[in-house]
């Protein structure tokens, strides 16, 4: 969906900018969420992603530019229409898991909703003595229990096993299919590429937004096949190419294949080289790569 069509954003941010002294932690960034598609916001670390969700639920005040939920300034009205997962959960350590649901659904004037077995199974545990992964469960649970129309999720699945992770998106898009919009940060390529629209930030910049096709765009990565993968995996990183390895397969994005050839020539290793498309993870190390020079 492109920006300016479909129904009203739930959540949008225009040119909005968050300084700190001269730093710019979001510089000028435009988007939206609507109701039903799950943004993913992708980036390195420190790109600006959990800066610009802070700006976008009222948690921090822009520089300059704007943020709007649901059509207005955020204020304790609107809280109460969002789920927020934040990185550090936000949960009471020293209560309960059935008290911290307790007093979040009191605050949010939400029936009690259920646990989770593996929850109910630790109910009367303080937070601080369950582990992560149960953490997070809660988390997200009581993100929900209010049947929000917006849910923003920082980083959910880091540090969950994969079991936990695909149950998760599991609910992220049942979410998603009852009409809310989700806005959900992620570092695994794999839970990227079940968001619906991606928005790809670097040094505070949105550089990229679209599906994961429309971000690739015609960027290639040449894929380099020999036996000697340790040896030619070395001397393309002494000839300074952005070489990388997946298991053992020898790959160099953005880089025209007669380059490759040359220095494997050079170095006297016999190999094929082929260009393929490039992932979205070498295409996010282009534009990052891009950025700091620019
Ligand atoms: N209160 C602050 N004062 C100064 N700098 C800050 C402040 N908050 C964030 N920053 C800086 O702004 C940049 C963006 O941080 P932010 O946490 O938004 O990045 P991020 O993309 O969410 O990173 P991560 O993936 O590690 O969570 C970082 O360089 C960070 O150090």
């Amino acid at each position: 969906m492109s920006a300016g069509s479909g129904p009203r954003p739930l959540a949008e941010a225009a040119s909005v900018s968050k300084r700190y002294g001269s730093f710019a932690a979001v510089d000028e960034v435009s988007m939206q969420v609507r109701p039903g598609e799950i943004v993913g916001l992708l980036g390195a670390n420190g790109a600006g992603k959990t800066t610009l969700i802070k700006l976008l639920l009222g948690l921090a005040v822009p520089t300059s530019g704007t943020a709007t939920l649901f059509g207005q300034a955020p204020d304790r009205a609107t809280r109460r229409r969002l789920g927020y997962v934040p990185q550090g959960l936000g949960l009471w350590e020293a209560l309960t898991v059935a008290q911290n649901l307790h007093f979040a659904n009191a605050a949010f004037g939400a029936a009690d909703s259920h646990l989770t077995p593996a929850l109910e199974a630790v109910r009367d545990r303080p937070v601080s003595a369950i582990g992560l992964g149960l953490q997070r469960q809660l988390a997200f649970t009581i993100a929900l229990a209010h049947t929000p129309e917006l849910l923003v999720l920082d980083e959910p699945t880091s540090g969950v096993d994969p079991l936990s992770r695909a149950r998760l998106w599991d609910a992220v898009h049942a979410e998603a299919d009852r009409g809310a919009g989700i806005l959900v940060t992620t570092h695994y390529m794999q839970e990227a590429q079940q968001c619906d629209r991606l928005v790809l930030m670097s040094r505070g910049r949105a550089v990229a937004e679209g599906t994961e096709k429309d971000i690739i765009g015609t960027t290639t990565a040449c894929e380099v096949d020999t036996d000697q993968w340790s040896t030619a995996f070395d001397a393309l990183d002494r000839a300074e190419l952005p070489v990388t390895l997946a298991g053992r397969q020898v790959r160099l994005a953005d880089t025209p294949p007669e380059t490759v050839r040359t220095a494997l020539t050079a170095a006297g290793i016999s190999a094929q080289v082929h260009e393929v498309p490039a992932t979205l993870e070498e295409k996010m190390t282009v534009i990052d790569r891009a950025t700091a020079h620019s």
